[in-house]
């Protein structure tokens, strides 16, 4: 019997050169609505679906494929005798080649403002129906769905009229990671909806998470492992993935992580801030009036530590910001844009990255965060407080308890509101002290808290005192001990932020009795693992 290919896609590029070819090797054709039509218009021979099945196309489409002539011509084991017999008693053709692509759902989707009518019109059934029937049985059919495959099954059949079992092979593989794929995006997309609706579960009782692959890096963490990017398809604005690159290489594995945690700081703050990141840490941050100032504070927070970093400010960078920048050794700059001449001068460094983000949208961050570990997936909501912007504070936040019988001044309170929003992205045990305008150390990831504190109090110790004249320690967690307090007391500390909630709370807040000094306790602990 001659055989069958049975074309129907949504995506026409190369329908026709290869049905050319199916024709020229002797298969017939059967084929859906529009592309029965783009075919026929070819002047290709080809026979409607519908002519073969006997049922018409209907409900708009929503039923074309669906018929056991259909599935049961693809799904038959050729080796089988029941199934075989099951073929001729009812009339079936042998259908060896599934040409395939689906409704772009994705598409759809991406596009603003689209209902949830013409989103659920775009699920296709029947197409990933065909897929699915053609990839189990992918021993005798060959199934295509990707365009970009059409050269290879064109070359195979011409050099041996069939396909070889290992392309049949690979082309079922692809099938169902596009469909599973496809699914988890339905899924994504009606799970957001629910949401909208106050429909959603608390967890999913199963997660699928599908990303596309964005690049190839060079290299992961170390030169020995192999890495890849993957973005999500509906990308947050506000992102390290949606960023643009204007200049330099590729950023690496390491470059992704630490522009993301300096990206992620700078979101905390609407007036001109400049922030420097380390190693996922960060080095130095500072505020000011003008970019410009708001960068000075920031390297002359750590000016070491900066060498090889990353910068995030959320101005614009201007022409004298880019020469002060052009004579520091960094990796990325990033901001929302550069002003012409700045690019000139920075994009005379060769391997310096510039980057743009869009910081109009740093509120559009999603709502959970995932991180493997081997053998499962952490899911856990971003850890998103409401510290207020730092010109809104004038008197204590209502959410703060005054723990000491002194009460923070304004300048503290200011101090602390700014040293908060850092601490909460420096990896535990976690200590910021800071004035109002910078930080002046930064103490992370020490096993002991007061091993924190004192990197942190070690580094504002070697900074001019006057810049001390406010002087404040925020903790990311309570302290469990009186140690840390005593110590930043000794090195001039007048006023500590922390969660509060130690069993041992009070000796904290005797030490600051004793010594004068102001606690707050914010009850929101700020652990970063
Ligand atoms: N309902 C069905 O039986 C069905 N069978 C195939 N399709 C899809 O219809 C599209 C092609 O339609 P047309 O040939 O009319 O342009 C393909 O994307 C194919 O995946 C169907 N459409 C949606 O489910």
């Amino acid at each position: 019997m001659k055989k069958t290919a049975l074309l129907s896609v949504s995506d026409k590029t190369g329908i026709i050169e290869l049905a050319q070819v199916l024709v020229d090797q002797g298969i017939a054709l059967l084929s859906t609505g529009g592309t029965y039509e783009a075919i026929k218009a070819a002047g290709i021979p080809v026979e409607t679906v519908d002519a073969y099945t006997g049922f018409p196309e209907m409900m708009d489409g929503r039923v074309k494929t669906l018929h056991p002539k259909v599935h049961g011509g693809i799904l038959a084991l050729r080796d089988n005798s029941e199934h075989q017999a099951a073929v001729q008693a009812h009339d079936i053709r042998w259908i060896d080649y599934v040409i395939v692509n689906l409704y772009p759902f994705k598409e759809t989707i991406s596009q603003k403002d689209v209902s949830l009518e013409t989103a659920i019109e775009n699920i296709d059934i029947g197409g990933p129906t065909l897929l699915r029937s053609a990839a189990k049985n992918y021993r005798f059919v060959t199934v295509v769905t990707d365009p970009r495959d059409y050269g290879r099954l064109e070359a195979e059949l011409k050099a041996e009229g069939e396909t070889s079992p290992e392309f049949r092979a690979y082309l079922a593989k692809k099938v169902f990671e596009l469909t599973s794929h496809y699914d988890t995006l339905i899924a994504d997309y009606l799970s957001q909806a629910a949401v909208q609706a106050n429909e959603a579960d608390q967890a999913w009782e199963h997660i699928t998470l599908t990303y596309d692959q964005k690049e190839t890096l060079r290299y992961g963490e170390n030169s020995h492992q192999a890495a890849s990017f993957y973005k999500a398809v509906n990308l947050p604005a506000f992102s390290i993935a949606a960023a643009e690159q204007h200049h330099g290489k590729q950023l690496s594995y390491n470059n992704l992580k630490d522009a993301n945690a300096a990206l992620q700081i700078a979101g905390e703050f609407d007036e001109p801030v400049a922030v420097a990141v380390k190693h996922m840490n960060p080095c130095g941050v500072g505020l000011g009036e003008t970019i410009e100032e708001a960068f000075d504070r920031c390297y002359q927070a750590d000016s070491i530590s900066i060498f090889g970093g990353i910068v995030v400010v959320n101005r614009p960078v201007t022409a004298a910001l880019a020469e002060t920048l052009a004579g520091i050794f960094l990796e990325i700059i990033i901001a929302p844009s550069f002003e012409e001449a700045a690019m000139e001068r920075l994009t005379k460094k060769k391997n310096l990255r510039l980057l743009t983000v869009d910081f109009n949208k740093r509120q559009e961050q999603p709502k959970e965060e995932f991180v493997s570990i081997p053998g499962g997936l952490l899911v856990q909501d971003t850890d998103r407080s409401e510290e207020l912007p730092q010109e809104a504070i004038t008197a204590l936040p209502d959410a703060w308890e005054v723990a000491t019988e002194r009460a923070p001044e304004a300048s503290e309170v200011k101090a602390m509101n700014f040293a908060m929003k850092i601490v909460k992205h420096v990896k535990s045990n976690a200590i910021v002290v800071a004035n109002e305008y910078m930080t002046l150390g930064v103490g992370a990831g020490q096993m002991n808290r007061v091993g924190s504190a004192e990197i942190a109090l070690d580094q504002a110790a070697e900074k001019d005192a006057s810049l001390r004249e406010t002087f404040v320690m925020a903790s990311d967690a309570f302290f469990p001990m009186d140690d840390t307090v005593t110590l930043a007391h000794e090195r001039g500390v007048t006023a500590v932020i922390q969660p509060g909630g130690s069993i041992r709370d009070e000796d904290s807040v005797k030490v600051c009795n004793d010594k004068g000094m102001a606690m707050v306790m914010t009850n929101v602990r700020h652990f970063r693992h």
